[in-house]
């Protein structure tokens, strides 16, 4: 490569197809209370309290419920020119939109990514009112921000390569001892991740996480779809996570997309931050309590567009599939020789 990479910021926006807006609408503001920024009949745009960019979500009215953006910021309009020339001479498809081509957003690069992802670079952004101490609107459960994209991709080495070529590197990965690498955590802001690479059929998205600043406010989502008879939108957790170590609770849209609540995690943010390696037999790897992974989540995501709208063929994994592979793990005793009362079951 010969054009220098945009210098990426962090995770920004994520742009959702939903088949039913005023279902999703219930969902992401009446009980995730995300702030709505502007709505109309086609699509309504929602930030977290601590945003001051229009949005970190889009809800888009579609037929096909779909990822039609990730969307990283960048630190400045001089990076679209370098997104432009760098994915040009990767040979991938690129567009320039122009500003207001999606409301609240200037001037962006979007592109199908080498990974198979629809992808948005843009600087510019219209800022609004920042909630961050506006106590007096912020439900029990409060969420702070966007957090993290992570993607179903099938080949990790591969996607791991292609975001480090973006400066982004490595915090955690899963691996067993021949070297297959199951999944990989990568982050430009010093957090734990921005990007998630999660070995499985792809390109998908598997999930959208928000962050949140304490324990409760998870458990209040909870007790707020438990009241709502609407429990099966529960799909994981709550529990603490071994990678990151952050409190955590997925939940399903309306349409399937998957969402995680996440408290905060840790600071990676020195040069010589310590890569932690996580053995997939480990069964403390993805929940620390040793709680099992229920299949859906290592089975189920969300189909991705194309920048003309269409979604993209899903690739196989061809290598082990973590599911397939943590015999001794997700609800096992932790190993034979430990006495385990965990009879669990394979997934
Ligand atoms: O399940 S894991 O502990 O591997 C995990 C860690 C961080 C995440 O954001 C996540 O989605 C999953
Ligand atoms: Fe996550």
């Amino acid at each position: 490569m010969t054009e220098a990479p945009p210098d990426v910021l962090r995770c920004a926006y994520a742009e959702l197809v939903v088949t039913d807006l005023a279902a999703s609408r219930a969902f992401y503001v009446d009980v995730l209370g995300l702030v709505v920024t502007h709505e109309d009949g086609d699509a309504i745009y929602l930030r977290a309290f601590e945003e001051f960019l229009h949005h970190s979500l889009v809800l888009r009215k579609g037929e096909v419920a779909a990822l039609a953006a990730l969307a990283y910021r960048v630190r400045s309009a001089a990076d679209l020119d370098l997104a432009e020339g760098y994915y040009r001479e990767l040979g991938v498809r690129v567009e320039r939109r122009p500003a207001g081509a999606t409301r609240g957003i200037g001037e962006a690069v979007r592109i199908e990514d080498p990974l198979g992802f629809p992808v948005e670079f843009f600087h510019e952004a219209e800022h609004v009112e920042r909630f961050t101490q506006r106590y007096d609107v912020h439900g029990p459960g409060a969420l702070s921000r966007l957090d993290h994209f992570n993607i179903a991709t099938p080949d990790v080495p591969a996607a791991r390569d292609y975001y480090e070529g973006l400066g982004f590197r490595v915090s955690e990965d899963i691996q067993d001892d021949e070297g297959t690498v199951y999944a990989a955590w990568m982050f430009r802001k010093p957090t734990v991740h921005d990007v998630a690479l999660t070995g499985g059929d792809g390109p998908r998205l598997h999930h959208i996480a928000f962050a949140t600043h304490e324990r409760h406010q998870i458990l209040h989502i909870c007790d707020h779809l438990g009241a709502l008879r609407q429990s099966g939108m529960i799909e994981r957790g709550p529990g603490r996570h071994g990678v990151s170590n952050a409190f955590y609770l997925y939940v399903r849209d309306p349409d399937g997309h998957r969402i995680e609540i996440y408290t905060h995690d840790y600071y990676t943010g020195d040069p010589d931050n310590p890569v932690i390696t996580w053995d997939v037999h480990d069964n403390q790897r993805r929940d620390w309590w040793g709680n099992p992974v229920v299949p859906s989540w290592y089975s189920d995501a969300s189909l991705v567009l194309d920048l003309d709208g269409r979604p993209k063929p899903v690739i196989a994994r061809a290598e082990a599939r973590e599911s397939d592979v943590t015999v001794g793990a997700d609800g096992f005793a932790r190993t034979a020789d430990q006495e385990g009362f965990k009879l669990g079951h394979q997934v």
